[in-house]
Protein backbone atom coordinates (compact mmCIF):
# COMPACT_ATOMS: atom_id res chain seq x y z
CA UNK A 1 0.00 0.00 0.00
CA UNK A 2 2.71 2.60 1.05
CA UNK A 3 4.66 1.80 -2.38
CA UNK A 4 1.56 2.75 -4.26
CA UNK A 5 2.40 6.12 -2.58
CA UNK A 6 5.93 6.70 -2.78
CA UNK A 7 5.47 5.98 -6.80
CA UNK A 8 3.50 8.83 -7.72
CA UNK A 9 5.81 10.79 -5.11
CA UNK A 10 8.66 10.05 -6.83
CA UNK A 11 7.07 10.63 -10.24
CA UNK A 12 6.46 14.47 -8.69
CA UNK A 13 9.63 15.10 -8.46
CA UNK A 14 10.76 14.93 -11.71
CA UNK A 15 7.43 16.75 -12.95
CA UNK A 16 8.67 19.63 -10.67
CA UNK A 17 12.20 20.04 -11.83
CA UNK A 18 10.74 20.79 -15.41
CA UNK A 19 8.34 23.08 -14.50
CA UNK A 20 8.80 24.98 -11.42
CA UNK A 21 12.14 26.91 -11.56
CA UNK A 22 11.57 27.39 -7.57
CA UNK A 23 11.05 23.91 -7.11
CA UNK A 24 14.23 23.36 -8.47
CA UNK A 25 16.03 26.51 -6.44
CA UNK A 26 14.59 24.86 -3.35
CA UNK A 27 15.83 21.51 -4.33
CA UNK A 28 19.02 22.61 -5.04
CA UNK A 29 19.50 24.40 -2.16
CA UNK A 30 18.83 21.93 -0.06
CA UNK A 31 20.52 18.85 -1.69
CA UNK A 32 23.99 21.30 -0.88
CA UNK A 33 23.24 22.03 2.33
CA UNK A 34 22.44 18.29 3.19
CA UNK A 35 24.76 17.19 1.10
CA UNK A 36 27.60 18.92 3.22
CA UNK A 37 26.11 17.75 6.44
CA UNK A 38 26.98 14.51 5.10
CA UNK A 39 30.40 15.15 4.00
CA UNK A 40 30.67 16.78 7.07
CA UNK A 41 29.94 13.77 9.10
CA UNK A 42 32.50 12.08 6.96
CA UNK A 43 35.42 14.66 7.86
CA UNK A 44 34.66 14.89 11.48
CA UNK A 45 36.54 11.49 11.65
CA UNK A 46 39.07 11.89 9.17
CA UNK A 47 40.27 15.04 11.25
CA UNK A 48 40.05 13.84 15.19
CA UNK A 49 42.13 10.96 13.64
CA UNK A 50 44.71 13.21 11.46
CA UNK A 51 45.63 16.33 14.24
CA UNK A 52 43.71 15.14 17.11
CA UNK A 53 41.61 18.17 17.27
CA UNK A 54 41.31 21.61 16.12
CA UNK A 55 43.97 22.10 13.61
CA UNK A 56 44.63 24.22 10.13
CA UNK A 57 45.93 20.74 8.93
CA UNK A 58 42.23 19.36 8.64
CA UNK A 59 41.17 21.92 6.05
CA UNK A 60 43.42 19.59 3.86
CA UNK A 61 40.85 17.06 4.43
CA UNK A 62 38.05 19.14 4.18
CA UNK A 63 38.76 20.91 0.96
CA UNK A 64 39.61 17.08 -0.97
CA UNK A 65 35.93 16.01 0.55
CA UNK A 66 34.53 19.40 -1.20
CA UNK A 67 36.45 19.67 -4.38
CA UNK A 68 33.94 17.02 -6.42
CA UNK A 69 30.56 19.25 -4.96
CA UNK A 70 30.22 21.35 -8.05
CA UNK A 71 29.79 18.65 -10.35
CA UNK A 72 26.59 17.82 -8.96
CA UNK A 73 25.21 21.88 -9.04
CA UNK A 74 26.50 21.83 -12.43
CA UNK A 75 29.75 24.76 -11.83
CA UNK A 76 32.86 24.61 -12.91
CA UNK A 77 35.73 27.27 -11.82
CA UNK A 78 38.33 28.51 -14.59
CA UNK A 79 41.07 30.21 -12.21
CA UNK A 80 43.49 33.20 -13.79
CA UNK A 81 46.53 34.25 -11.42
CA UNK A 82 47.20 30.89 -9.30
CA UNK A 83 50.38 32.11 -9.39
CA UNK A 84 49.82 34.94 -6.50
CA UNK A 85 48.86 32.63 -4.42
CA UNK A 86 52.06 30.41 -4.24
CA UNK A 87 53.46 33.49 -2.21
CA UNK A 88 55.44 32.41 1.00
CA UNK A 89 54.52 32.27 4.30
CA UNK A 90 51.37 33.67 5.31
CA UNK A 91 49.12 36.44 3.99
CA UNK A 92 45.33 37.61 3.84
CA UNK A 93 42.64 36.85 1.65
CA UNK A 94 40.01 38.73 0.87
CA UNK A 95 37.25 38.56 -1.39
CA UNK A 96 33.89 39.30 -2.67
CA UNK A 97 31.21 37.47 -0.92
CA UNK A 98 27.73 36.44 -2.97
CA UNK A 99 26.34 33.36 -1.39
CA UNK A 100 27.15 30.10 0.74
CA UNK A 101 28.01 28.37 -2.75
CA UNK A 102 31.34 30.56 -2.56
CA UNK A 103 32.41 27.68 -0.10
CA UNK A 104 32.76 25.73 -3.40
CA UNK A 105 35.00 27.96 -5.12
CA UNK A 106 37.40 28.62 -2.29
CA UNK A 107 37.59 24.70 -1.77
CA UNK A 108 38.60 25.11 -5.57
CA UNK A 109 42.00 26.95 -5.06
CA UNK A 110 42.32 26.96 -1.23
CA UNK A 111 46.28 27.20 -0.27
CA UNK A 112 47.28 24.74 2.02
CA UNK A 113 47.68 26.16 5.82
CA UNK A 114 44.90 28.70 5.00
CA UNK A 115 41.70 29.26 7.05
CA UNK A 116 38.61 31.81 7.50
CA UNK A 117 37.31 34.47 9.40
CA UNK A 118 33.39 33.49 9.92
CA UNK A 119 30.54 35.11 11.67
CA UNK A 120 30.28 32.89 14.95
CA UNK A 121 26.65 31.64 14.18
CA UNK A 122 28.46 29.15 11.83
CA UNK A 123 29.85 27.11 14.64
CA UNK A 124 26.18 26.57 15.87
CA UNK A 125 25.42 24.79 12.19
CA UNK A 126 25.67 21.23 13.10
CA UNK A 127 28.00 18.87 11.38
CA UNK A 128 29.49 21.57 9.00
CA UNK A 129 30.07 23.99 12.37
CA UNK A 130 32.12 21.32 13.77
CA UNK A 131 33.94 20.70 10.59
CA UNK A 132 34.64 24.30 10.64
CA UNK A 133 36.07 24.42 13.92
CA UNK A 134 37.87 21.50 13.35
CA UNK A 135 39.53 23.43 10.63
CA UNK A 136 40.56 25.94 12.23
CA UNK A 137 38.00 28.77 11.34
CA UNK A 138 38.18 31.82 13.35
CA UNK A 139 34.81 32.58 14.93
CA UNK A 140 33.97 36.28 15.36
CA UNK A 141 30.98 38.46 16.95
CA UNK A 142 29.68 40.80 14.25
CA UNK A 143 27.55 42.30 16.74
CA UNK A 144 30.21 43.18 19.11
CA UNK A 145 33.23 44.86 17.64
CA UNK A 146 35.43 45.28 20.54
CA UNK A 147 35.30 41.36 20.72
CA UNK A 148 35.70 40.68 17.20
CA UNK A 149 38.71 42.77 17.41
CA UNK A 150 40.81 41.13 19.86
CA UNK A 151 39.91 37.86 18.54
CA UNK A 152 41.42 39.13 15.08
CA UNK A 153 44.02 40.77 16.85
CA UNK A 154 44.99 37.25 18.44
CA UNK A 155 44.29 35.56 14.75
CA UNK A 156 47.36 38.38 13.68
CA UNK A 157 49.63 36.57 16.26
CA UNK A 158 48.62 32.99 15.16
CA UNK A 159 49.85 33.84 11.94
CA UNK A 160 52.95 34.51 12.40
CA UNK A 161 53.65 31.70 15.08
CA UNK A 162 52.29 29.18 13.50
CA UNK A 163 52.51 30.14 9.43
CA UNK A 164 48.64 30.56 8.73
CA UNK A 165 47.23 32.09 6.22
CA UNK A 166 43.54 33.86 6.53
CA UNK A 167 40.73 33.90 4.14
CA UNK A 168 38.52 37.31 4.78
CA UNK A 169 35.02 38.28 3.04
CA UNK A 170 35.64 42.15 4.04
CA UNK A 171 31.94 43.12 3.37
CA UNK A 172 31.33 41.10 6.03
CA UNK A 173 27.70 39.82 4.70
CA UNK A 174 26.44 37.98 1.87
CA UNK A 175 26.36 40.83 -1.68
CA UNK A 176 24.44 39.61 -4.72
CA UNK A 177 23.94 43.12 -5.94
CA UNK A 178 26.60 43.02 -8.27
CA UNK A 179 29.21 45.42 -6.75
CA UNK A 180 30.33 45.55 -3.13
CA UNK A 181 29.51 46.45 0.16
CA UNK A 182 32.00 49.34 2.06
CA UNK A 183 34.15 46.74 2.88
CA UNK A 184 35.46 46.10 6.73
CA UNK A 185 38.43 47.21 8.49
CA UNK A 186 39.47 43.97 10.15
CA UNK A 187 40.81 42.17 6.90
CA UNK A 188 43.35 45.01 6.86
CA UNK A 189 43.83 45.62 10.30
CA UNK A 190 45.12 41.69 9.95
CA UNK A 191 47.59 42.60 7.56
CA UNK A 192 48.81 45.36 8.86
CA UNK A 193 48.77 43.91 12.38
CA UNK A 194 50.75 40.89 11.23
CA UNK A 195 52.92 42.79 8.36
CA UNK A 196 51.64 40.47 5.50
CA UNK A 197 50.25 40.76 2.23
CA UNK A 198 46.82 40.55 1.33
CA UNK A 199 45.90 39.51 -1.91
CA UNK A 200 42.43 40.14 -2.93
CA UNK A 201 40.22 37.37 -5.32
CA UNK A 202 37.19 37.56 -7.49
CA UNK A 203 34.73 35.68 -8.16
CA UNK A 204 32.55 36.51 -11.37
CA UNK A 205 28.79 37.36 -10.51
CA UNK A 206 26.57 34.06 -10.27
CA UNK A 207 23.65 36.18 -11.70
CA UNK A 208 23.53 33.72 -15.33
CA UNK A 209 22.83 30.96 -13.24
CA UNK A 210 22.02 31.72 -9.59
CA UNK A 211 19.72 34.66 -7.85
CA UNK A 212 19.19 34.38 -4.21
CA UNK A 213 16.16 36.36 -4.23
CA UNK A 214 13.95 35.73 -7.52
CA UNK A 215 14.78 32.22 -6.29
CA UNK A 216 16.55 30.81 -9.45
CA UNK A 217 19.13 28.24 -9.71
CA UNK A 218 19.64 27.34 -13.27
CA UNK A 219 20.72 24.50 -15.08
CA UNK A 220 23.01 24.33 -18.24
CA UNK A 221 21.24 25.68 -21.07
CA UNK A 222 18.53 24.15 -22.58
CA UNK A 223 20.49 23.65 -26.17
CA UNK A 224 22.72 20.49 -24.58
CA UNK A 225 25.78 22.28 -25.71
CA UNK A 226 26.44 23.21 -22.05
CA UNK A 227 25.58 21.82 -19.43
CA UNK A 228 27.26 23.42 -16.54
CA UNK A 229 28.01 27.42 -15.75
CA UNK A 230 31.63 28.73 -15.23
CA UNK A 231 32.58 31.03 -12.27
CA UNK A 232 35.47 32.61 -12.95
CA UNK A 233 38.19 33.34 -9.99
CA UNK A 234 40.63 36.17 -10.38
CA UNK A 235 43.71 36.25 -7.99
CA UNK A 236 45.09 39.95 -8.25
CA UNK A 237 48.65 40.95 -7.58
CA UNK A 238 49.49 41.51 -4.12
CA UNK A 239 48.79 45.08 -3.39
CA UNK A 240 50.81 44.83 -0.09
CA UNK A 241 52.84 47.70 -0.35
CA UNK A 242 49.82 49.71 -1.73
CA UNK A 243 47.85 48.60 1.12
CA UNK A 244 49.72 48.93 3.93
CA UNK A 245 51.40 52.49 3.09
CA UNK A 246 47.46 53.98 2.72
CA UNK A 247 46.74 52.53 6.31
CA UNK A 248 50.04 53.87 7.45
CA UNK A 249 49.00 57.09 6.07
CA UNK A 250 45.74 56.98 7.23
CA UNK A 251 46.36 56.46 10.97
CA UNK A 252 45.19 52.61 11.01
CA UNK A 253 48.26 52.34 13.05
CA UNK A 254 48.99 54.62 15.93
CA UNK A 255 51.70 57.52 14.84
CA UNK A 256 55.08 57.43 16.09
CA UNK A 257 55.24 59.12 19.57
CA UNK A 258 57.23 61.52 18.20
CA UNK A 259 54.55 63.06 16.11
CA UNK A 260 53.03 65.55 16.56
CA UNK A 261 49.34 66.94 15.93
CA UNK A 262 49.45 68.92 12.94
CA UNK A 263 51.93 67.51 11.01
CA UNK A 264 51.48 65.56 7.52
CA UNK A 265 49.36 62.92 9.25
CA UNK A 266 46.86 64.86 9.41
CA UNK A 267 47.40 66.94 6.32
CA UNK A 268 46.95 63.83 4.58
CA UNK A 269 43.87 62.81 6.30
CA UNK A 270 40.96 60.99 3.91
CA UNK A 271 38.37 58.94 5.71
CA UNK A 272 39.46 54.79 5.78
CA UNK A 273 36.41 53.91 3.89
CA UNK A 274 36.48 55.96 1.29
CA UNK A 275 40.79 54.73 0.82
CA UNK A 276 39.09 51.13 0.85
CA UNK A 277 35.91 51.42 -1.45
CA UNK A 278 39.30 53.21 -4.08
CA UNK A 279 40.57 50.14 -3.87
CA UNK A 280 37.64 48.08 -4.26
CA UNK A 281 37.22 49.29 -7.29
CA UNK A 282 39.61 47.42 -8.60
CA UNK A 283 38.29 44.29 -7.67
CA UNK A 284 34.41 45.71 -9.03
CA UNK A 285 35.68 45.51 -12.23
CA UNK A 286 36.13 41.94 -12.37
CA UNK A 287 32.65 41.15 -10.91
CA UNK A 288 31.53 42.16 -14.29
CA UNK A 289 32.90 39.36 -15.66
CA UNK A 290 30.21 37.03 -17.44
CA UNK A 291 30.62 34.43 -20.05
CA UNK A 292 33.85 32.95 -21.23
CA UNK A 293 34.93 35.83 -23.92
CA UNK A 294 35.66 38.24 -21.35
CA UNK A 295 38.29 35.06 -19.69
CA UNK A 296 40.94 36.37 -21.36
CA UNK A 297 40.77 40.12 -21.10
CA UNK A 298 40.46 39.61 -17.49
CA UNK A 299 43.05 37.12 -17.40
CA UNK A 300 45.68 39.93 -19.09
CA UNK A 301 44.00 42.74 -16.59
CA UNK A 302 45.17 40.16 -13.52
CA UNK A 303 48.25 39.40 -14.82
CA UNK A 304 50.11 42.96 -15.38
C1 LIG B 1 32.90 18.78 4.55
C2 LIG B 1 32.00 19.98 4.52
C3 LIG B 1 32.61 21.10 5.18
C4 LIG B 1 32.08 22.44 4.88
C5 LIG B 1 33.02 23.42 5.45
C6 LIG B 1 32.75 24.77 5.00
C7 LIG B 1 33.81 25.69 5.49
C8 LIG B 1 33.75 26.99 4.82
C9 LIG B 1 33.49 28.11 5.70
C10 LIG B 1 33.44 29.38 4.97
C11 LIG B 1 33.19 30.46 5.90
C12 LIG B 1 32.61 31.64 5.27
C13 LIG B 1 32.09 32.56 6.32
C14 LIG B 1 31.71 33.86 5.77
C15 LIG B 1 31.24 34.77 6.85
O1 LIG B 1 30.91 34.39 7.91
S1 LIG B 1 31.19 36.44 6.42
C16 LIG B 1 30.82 37.19 7.96
C17 LIG B 1 31.98 37.32 8.89
N1 LIG B 1 33.07 38.05 8.35
C18 LIG B 1 33.27 39.37 8.60
O2 LIG B 1 32.54 40.03 9.33
C19 LIG B 1 34.46 40.04 7.98
C20 LIG B 1 35.40 40.44 9.00
N2 LIG B 1 34.88 41.56 9.80
C21 LIG B 1 35.65 42.60 10.13
O3 LIG B 1 36.77 42.57 9.75
C22 LIG B 1 35.07 43.77 10.89
O4 LIG B 1 35.95 44.85 10.73
C23 LIG B 1 34.87 43.57 12.42
C24 LIG B 1 36.17 43.25 13.12
C25 LIG B 1 33.87 42.43 12.67
C26 LIG B 1 34.25 44.89 13.02
O5 LIG B 1 33.16 45.21 12.25
P1 LIG B 1 32.34 46.60 12.37
O6 LIG B 1 32.35 47.11 13.74
O7 LIG B 1 31.01 46.34 11.78
O8 LIG B 1 33.01 47.62 11.36
P2 LIG B 1 34.43 48.28 11.04
O9 LIG B 1 35.18 47.39 10.15
O10 LIG B 1 34.10 49.61 10.51
O11 LIG B 1 35.25 48.45 12.41
C27 LIG B 1 34.86 49.32 13.47
C28 LIG B 1 36.09 49.95 14.08
O12 LIG B 1 36.98 48.96 14.60
C29 LIG B 1 38.26 49.10 13.99
N3 LIG B 1 38.83 47.75 13.82
C30 LIG B 1 38.30 46.73 13.11
N4 LIG B 1 39.06 45.64 13.21
C31 LIG B 1 40.10 45.98 13.97
C32 LIG B 1 41.24 45.27 14.42
N5 LIG B 1 41.46 43.99 14.07
N6 LIG B 1 42.12 45.92 15.19
C33 LIG B 1 41.92 47.21 15.54
N7 LIG B 1 40.83 47.94 15.17
C34 LIG B 1 39.95 47.33 14.38
C35 LIG B 1 38.01 49.80 12.69
O13 LIG B 1 39.16 50.45 12.20
C36 LIG B 1 36.89 50.73 13.06
O14 LIG B 1 37.41 51.85 13.75
P3 LIG B 1 37.63 53.27 13.00
O15 LIG B 1 36.34 53.59 12.34
O16 LIG B 1 38.72 53.05 12.01
O17 LIG B 1 38.01 54.19 14.11
C1 LIG C 1 23.11 30.09 11.84
C2 LIG C 1 23.50 29.18 10.76
C3 LIG C 1 24.56 29.68 9.84
C4 LIG C 1 24.27 29.26 8.43
C5 LIG C 1 24.75 27.86 8.17
C6 LIG C 1 23.87 27.14 7.22
C7 LIG C 1 24.24 25.68 7.18
C8 LIG C 1 24.96 25.44 5.93
C9 LIG C 1 25.32 24.06 5.72
C10 LIG C 1 25.96 23.70 4.63
C11 LIG C 1 26.31 24.69 3.60
C12 LIG C 1 27.74 24.62 3.21
C13 LIG C 1 28.67 25.42 4.05
C14 LIG C 1 28.30 26.83 4.00
C15 LIG C 1 29.06 27.74 4.86
C16 LIG C 1 28.70 29.09 4.35
C17 LIG C 1 28.76 30.16 5.31
C18 LIG C 1 28.07 31.36 4.80
O1 LIG C 1 27.97 31.68 3.65
O2 LIG C 1 27.58 32.08 5.80
C19 LIG C 1 27.00 33.30 5.49
C20 LIG C 1 27.88 34.39 6.05
O3 LIG C 1 29.01 34.41 5.32
C21 LIG C 1 27.25 35.74 6.00
O4 LIG C 1 26.04 35.66 6.60
P1 LIG C 1 24.89 36.73 6.27
O5 LIG C 1 24.89 36.98 4.79
O6 LIG C 1 25.23 37.97 7.04
O7 LIG C 1 23.65 36.06 6.76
Amino acid sequence: MEVLWTVPLLLLIPLLMWTSSTFVFYFKKCFYVAYMMCLALLAIPLCVLKSGGRDVENMRIIRSLVRHVKYFLGLRFEVSGWEHLQTEGPYVIISNHQSSLDVLGLMEILPDRCTMIAKKELVYAGTVGLVCWLGGIVFINRKKTSDAKSVMTDAAKTMLDEQIRLWVFPEGTRNQRGDLLPFKKGAFHLAVQAQVPVIPIVFSSYSNFYLRKEKQFNSGNSSGLCSCFNVFLCVRRSSHAEVLSLLRRHQIEDPPKDRHEGDDVRRHHIPLRQILQRDALGLLEHLQLRNPEQRADAALNTNH
